[in-house]
This record gives C-alpha cells, sequence and structure tokens, in this order.
C-alpha cells in the first residue's frame, strides 16, 4: 500500500485511542510548563528568597570556590567548563594544590604540570543544596562581564543565583559569610594576584590573574641583613597597636618601599614573597602602561583594599619629563609643548597624578606600597621623600656567593639522586663542590639571577652538565651584552 494510500484511509477505532492519549499527554506536558513556570513565580514571591551576585564581584568567586569544594567535589559530571588554571585557579582544591607544589616548585619557579594548568569548573545549571539544614538552590549561568549588581536580574540575569526557601535572607547572608571566610582560609596559604585588565566593555578592573602557592622568602636570594631590615619594618609596621599609633601621632597610616636594581634581580620576587610572608593579596600596576589612562590610574588605586601589598612597576617612567610633570589631573594628553600618543615604554600618568594617587584622599590606610625601578637615578625627589619612600632596598647582578645559593636551591631536590654517570650516591658534598665549581665560572656582578636561573632551567635534573656548560653560554652572554653597551 503506497503511503497516500494509508493517508487516506479511515483510521479505525484501534488506532485512534493511542493517538488521542498521545495528544493529551502532549497538552498536559505543554500546559503544565507555564503552570510549573506560574506556580514558581508565585512561591518566589511568597516563600523563596533570592540573591543575585555579578561576575565581577568577588563573592562569584568565593561561592564558586565553597560550592566546588563542598558540593561539587565528589560528583562526576558530564558537562563541565574546562579553564585554563590562571582563569580557575580560585576553584582549585587547596590538598591538590599542595600536593601538586611540592612536585613542581624550585627555587621560587613555578612548572607547570600540563595536566594541573587544566581545570574543570562545575556545570552550568542549577543544583539543590542543604545549608544550615535549610534549602538553597545554586543556578550558575554563563557568566557575562560588565554587568554590574544594579542591572535588573529579570532583563539580564547576573550568573550566579542563590535562592532559599525562607522568607528571611539571614540563611543567604550566612552562607556568603562563610563562602567568604572560606575562600579567605583557602587563599592565606596562596598569594592572589590582581592586575588591572580591561573587560568586554573596555572597563579597566582589577581581575585576579591568578592565586599561586606562597613563595617562601628564603628562595630570594638577597643580602641577609636588607632582607631582615624590611622583614622587620613591615612587621612592625602591621603590628596590630601600629594603627593606633599612627593615629596617636597624625601619621598617615601606611608604609612605602622602593626596589631599584638591574632587571632579574629579584624585585618582584622579594614583593611576592612578601605578600605571602604576610598573608596578604598583591595588586599590581605597571606605570609603563601607556594604555592607562590617569583617571583608570586614580580609580584604580582608590579601590584597592586597605589590608594588601600595591607594587606600582617602573616608576620610572612616570612623568620624568617636565611637560608631563605638568598634565592636568584626569587627562591623558599633554596639556601644552608635547603631542600625540605616548611612545612605548612611557606612562601617561603624571608624576603630579602619581603622587596624588600615593599621598592623597584617595590613599588607603594599611597597604603597603612597594614601588619598583630599573633606573632610581631618574627619579624625582618628591617621589622618594620619607612618607612615599620609608625604605629603600637596592637590588644588584649576584655576587658569586649568590650564584652558589641559588645552584644549591636549584638542585637541592636532587640530594639523594645520581647527579652524572660517574656518581654512584648523589651525596649533598658532590652538589656543593659542583655549586663551588658553577660559581667560580662567573665573573662577578655581571649576570642576573633571572638570567642564570633560565640557564639553570634548561638542566632541571643535570648539575653536572649544566657545571660542564656554562662556560660556554657566560661567554655568549657577556659578549652579547658588550655588543648591546657598545650600540
Ligand atoms: N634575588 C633573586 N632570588 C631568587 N630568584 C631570583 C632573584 N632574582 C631573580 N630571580 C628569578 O628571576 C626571575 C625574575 O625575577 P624578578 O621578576 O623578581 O626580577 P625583577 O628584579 O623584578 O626584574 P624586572 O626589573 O625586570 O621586573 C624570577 O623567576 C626569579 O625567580
Amino acid at each position: 500500500m503506497s503511503a497516500m494510500a494509508l493517508l487516506h484511509k479511515p483510521l479505525n477505532g484501534n488506532a485512534i485511542a493511542p493517538l488521542n492519549l498521545g495528544l493529551a499527554l502532549v497538552a498536559v506536558v505543554a500546559s503544565a510548563r507555564p503552570i510549573w513556570t506560574l506556580l514558581y513565580g508565585y512561591a518566589e514571591k511568597l516563600c523563596l528568597t533570592t540573591v543575585y551576585i555579578s561576575s565581577e564581584d568577588t563573592l562569584y568567586d568565593d561561592v564558586l570556590l565553597w560550592m566546588n569544594h563542598h558540593v561539587f567535589q565528589h560528583q562526576n559530571f558530564r558537562s563541565v567548563i574546562a579553564a585554563t588554571s590562571n582563569q580557575a585557579e580560585s576553584i582549585t582544591n587547596p590538598s591538590t594544590a599542595a600536593s601538586s607544589n611540592s612536585n613542581l616548585k624550585l627555587s621560587g619557579t613555578q612548572f607547570v604540570d600540563p595536566s594541573q594548568s587544566i581545570q574543570l569548573k562545575p556545570f552550568q545549571g542549577s543544583r539543590l543544596f542543604v545549608y544550615n539544614r535549610k534549602w538553597i538552590n545554586f543556578t550558575h549561568s554563563a557568566p557575562r562581564t560588565g554587568r554590574t549588581p544594579h542591572t535588573m536580574p529579570d532583563d539580564d540575569p547576573l550568573p550566579l543565583k542563590l535562592q532559599c526557601f525562607s522568607l528571611s535572607l539571614s540563611t543567604l547572608h550566612a552562607f556568603l559569610s562563610e563562602a567568604t571566610l572560606y575562600s579567605r582560609k583557602v587563599s592565606l596559604s596562596n598569594v592572589t594576584v590582581y592586575r588591572a585588565l580591561a573587560n568586554s566593555r573596555d572597563l579597566v578592573r582589577w581581575t585576579r590573574v591568578t592565586s599561586r602557592p606562597r613563595r617562601n622568602l628564603a628562595t630570594v636570594i638577597l643580602d641577609e641583613h636588607k632582607k631582615q631590615t624590611i622583614l622587620g619594618d613591615i612587621r612592625e609596621y602591621l603590628h596590630p597597636r601600629m594603627k593606633q599609633w599612627y593615629s596617636n601621632h597624625g601619621i598617615p597610616y601606611r608604609r612605602g618601599y622602593l626596589f631599584s636594581g638591574p632587571p632579574g634581580t629579584g624585585k618582584t620576587s622579594l614583593a611576592s614573597a612578601i605578600a605571602g610572608a604576610f598573608g596578604l593579596d598583591i595588586y599590581v600596576l605597571s606605570l609603563g602602561d601607556s594604555t592607562m589612562t590617569e583617571s583608570q590610574f586614580l580609580r584604580l588605586f582608590a579601590e584597592v583594599p586597605s589590608q594588601c601589598v600595591v607594587l606600582l612597576e617602573d616608576i620610572d617612567v612616570a612623568g620624568v619629563t617636565v611637560a608631563r610633570t605638568h598634565l592636568p589631573v584626569g587627562t591623558s594628553q599633554p596639556a601644552t609643548g608635547t603631542s600625540g600618543p605616548p611612545s612605548a615604554g612611557s606612562s601617561v600618568i603624571s608624576l603630579s597624578v602619581l603622587l596624588n594617587a600615593i599621598d592623597g584622599v584617595s590613599s588607603h590606610e594599611g597597604r603597603i606600597l612597594i614601588m619598583t625601578t630599573n633606573a632610581p637615578h631618574v627619579l624625582d625627589r618628591a617621589l622618594v621623600r620619607p612618607g612615599r619612600v620609608d625604605l629603600h632596598i637596592q637590588f644588584e647582578l649576584p655576587s658569586r656567593e649568590e650564584l652558589h645559593g641559588l645552584f644549591l636551591s636549584m638542585f637541592s631536590d636532587m640530594i639523594g639522586e645520581k647527579m652524572d654517570a660517574s656518581d654512584e650516591k648523589g651525596d649533598p658534598v658532590a652538589l656543593e663542590d659542583l655549586a663551588a665549581q658553577f660559581a667560580a665560572k662567573f665573573p662577578e656582578r655581571r649576570l642576573s639571577l633571572a638570567e642564570a636561573q633560565g640557564f639553570l632551567l634548561k638542566y632541571k635534573k643535570q648539575p653536572a652538565e649544566a657545571c660542564a656548560e656554562v662556560s660556554g653560554w657566560i661567554i655568549k652572554m657577556t659578549q652579547e651584552e658588550d655588543e648591546r653597551t657598545v650600540l
């Protein structure tokens, strides 16, 4: 029988019954949807409390972290979001992070294990869970950057929604407090680094770029006296009674440090280790960033929390030319005398704006300001006067003794392993011996620790080879440097 014939064949009673049943089911399901939506809407209004969270608020990361460690941890999702670790570290399990770190960290350098650099974020959707004997519905949708808490939730949903079957917000409030506390506890073992980045709407905001395990201060190679001086100074400054002392004496409660020295000598490393030692986050602003306007700079500076390290990099590029020094606040173009966009490596931040940010009304009490420069001699005296710079730490190119220390710390985890083909035991004495030979081949204070570390990284498990090859590398590096100087 043809299909046309089938279509025209009248249906008998037996065929019509299931068809009617199917149609009835479809009708029930179709009408149930709006009924459910209606009922849920009523329930939402009558007995649910709701909290929306913007992806730009720190609570967003805090809640995701809490959910990941308490609700999603043991669930095997078939639908997840994969993200590289610098975007997703905030939801990394601290225990996993700690164990991976023990294998990968060497002299403060983070070696990335590819399996650890990819994180799986929780699925997008809803999940009911119990908190303090109350049901909470967690809904996570794709975050859209640029949303603010003032956006109307119905028109333009914020990515995180928490709903509780309760007439008061107290449960959700308690939950958010716990998520924040939990996140702080996790971050105590990490240093979180924030940088000023533009979002999809070109709005420059502080963005959490990474959260890495604290760097041990012992891994920063620096004259012990200088190290202890700055540590003692910060310890005293952060003492709980100090704030009152500053207030009693009418002195603004803030402290500034200048780290100067050639590139790759450990200025940033020390700032990071200090943040870790005192359990603070780091907010990094580079004055070499020629895309940042003065108003953005002032706003970002005003937005840093009171207890943190603010790292101002490359301050020698700030307003060192006379024309830039006199730019009106809030503009990024020179007033007179100069024109056009700033050249690469120069800053649009004038000295007056920088000084304003450091000690103006917007400055925050309790913060530690660390400024770094490769050229301390070009700095305006106003910038480095006491009150803005309370301690100046000079970093130098390393001595042989410091290179010796670098070699030991790079290979210290090899004690007990074979160090070359002829070495049977891999004992500490052999490593000491190699370190002494390695350091003796360097000219005093000529190449930076960053350069020496870069060389050693090519020989991670081969200290003897590193020692044998270093002479040729030193000749090449110093020749290149001489050529650059002549040019
Ligand atoms: N004094 C040091 N102790 C330990 N590691 C160092 C030291 N100096 C440099 N390094 C290593 O070299 C790399 C670069 O160091 P770092 O960024 O701290 O240098 P820097 O002085 O801030 O350089 P720049 O002036 O170019 O910003 C890092 O990986 C760091 O581990």
